[in-house]
């Protein structure tokens, strides 16, 4: 959310130096502002997967979901919208060329913060009740 509305004032952040609200509501704006709505699904499936015992699915079900189709649903639709492009010619520029990629970053992502929660649980990092006594 911070970075949209630093973003939104001008704050020049973004790859070659776009920024205000020419960039959010511009081709790549959808994708952009979706951003927000992402982190916070994907926090809301870390914090389900940190009761369970293999935390690693739900993390990745959430790095999907969020991460990678709501921001495209929400950034193809609008870059077909702002720019004048069919639905697929959106899909072919604006998601097929990320996905491999994006599904990649996906797995990395949930496997390591599976990794980090193990040794490092979310309630300590945000400072919740924490049973010292447990063991690793
Ligand atoms: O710089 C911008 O204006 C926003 C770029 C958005 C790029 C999208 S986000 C989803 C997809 N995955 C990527 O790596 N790039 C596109």
């Amino acid at each position: 959310m911070i970075f949209v509305l630093l973003i939104g004032i001008g704050i020049m952040i973004l790859p070659g130096g776009r920024t205000g609200l020419g960039a959010l509501l511009g081709p790549t704006g959808g994708y952009i502002v979706s951003w927000p709505f992402a982190a916070w699904l994907i926090g809301w499936f870390a914090e389900k997967a940190q009761q369970r015992d293999k935390p690693v699915i739900l993390l990745l079900l959430g790095n999907l979901i969020g991460g990678i189709l709501l921001v495209y649903v929400v950034g193809v639709a609008w870059l077909s919208h702002a720019a004048h492009l069919t639905l697929k010619q959106a899909l072919a520029t604006g998601a097929f060329p990320f996905l491999p990629g994006d599904l990649l970053k996906a797995v990395a992502a949930a496997v390591i913060a599976a990794g980090v929660a193990k040794v490092y649980p979310i309630d300590r990092v945000l400072g919740r009740e924490y049973d010292t006594n447990e063991t690793l």
